[in-house]
């Protein structure tokens, strides 16, 4: 078999790509992960679903440092062995994460929000009193439109819908400048109206970045899903199109089924 590598001879301009080989993690016996191979090309946009238990947030947790593994290799490119750094060095080489539940500041507007997240600083108050440059203000308004917050900057936002103060997190990561974003159930608690601006939102930010989306919500998933993983008691059950997963009998049996 091909190892990452040797797959891929030169993949330094492939930011983005990651690679999972043969990752296990057991907590007290039990294996959440089990000799789990994934991999993602740059820019691709992919649904990873399956069901409780299956291993899907243990698997991010691998990828962003949280959770060692007891075997296998996570690559990010070719060169970044991300099973030597710690969680602050993974997020600095651009794996950004976003988790279920919002965690904006809802004391401070959508803008305030964002110029927080711009500045990654934790000093809330000195950077909020600290100058943005015209480029910052530029990939702040370009976020704020692509988040459909654009009209609401100003807007505190406790006061966003739930949809809304998603979209906001959203936003704040991708001024990180992630190169892989990992995006962990953002349609949960959604209006279908949002559930579809999501998928509009989440399709448009991969291209130039990865995108790995753990989601429940199936006709999101159809909606969204060129490439979909079907994890199933820590491995990889099926991979494909929606249309190959959905007639795969595995899949129906463990998942689609339920
Ligand atoms: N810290 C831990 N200690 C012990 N067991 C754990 C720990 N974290 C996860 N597990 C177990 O590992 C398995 C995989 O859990 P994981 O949260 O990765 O599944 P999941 O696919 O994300 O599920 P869900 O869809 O419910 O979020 C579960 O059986 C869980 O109970």
């Amino acid at each position: 078999m091909n190892t990452h590598a040797e797959a891929h001879p030169s993949l330094d301009h492939h930011r983005g790509a990651l690679f999972v080989e043969n990752v296990s993690v057991s907590f007290d016996g039990f294996k959440a992960l089990n000799e789990l191979t994934l991999y993602m090309d740059p820019g691709e946009l992919r649904c990873l679903i399956g069901p409780n238990g299956a291993g899907k947030t243990t698997l991010m947790d691998v990828i962003t440092g949280k959770t060692r593994p007891d075997a296998g290799e996570v690559f990010f490119g070719d060169r970044i062995d991300l099973l030597r750094l710690s969680e602050a060095q993974i997020a600095e080489v651009g794996i950004g994460r976003k988790f279920q539940k919002p965690t904006v500041f809802e004391q401070l507007s959508v803008h305030e929000n964002l110029a927080l997240a711009l500045k990654q600083d934790r000093r809330v108050w000195a950077t909020l009193r600290a100058k943005l440059t015209g480029s910052e203000r530029d990939r702040m308004d370009e976020a704020a439109v692509l988040i459909g917050l654009a009209e609401n900057q100003q807007r505190l936002a406790g006061t966003l819908s739930h949809g809304q103060k998603q979209w906001l997190e959203i936003g704040m990561l991708l001024l990180q400048e992630p190169h892989l974003m990992l995006i962990d159930e953002p349609v949960a608690g959604m209006t279908r109206g949002e559930i579809e601006r999501t998928a509009e939102l989440l399709q448009a930010l991969a291209g130039e970045r990865s995108v790995l989306v753990v989601e429940h919500d199936m006709e999101f998933v159809r909606s969204i899903a060129r490439h979909v993983t079907v994890l199933h008691q820590g491995h990889v059950l099926a991979e494909g199109t929606m249309a190959q997963i959905q007639s795969d009998p595995r899949v129906i049996e463990v998942y689609l089924g339920e």
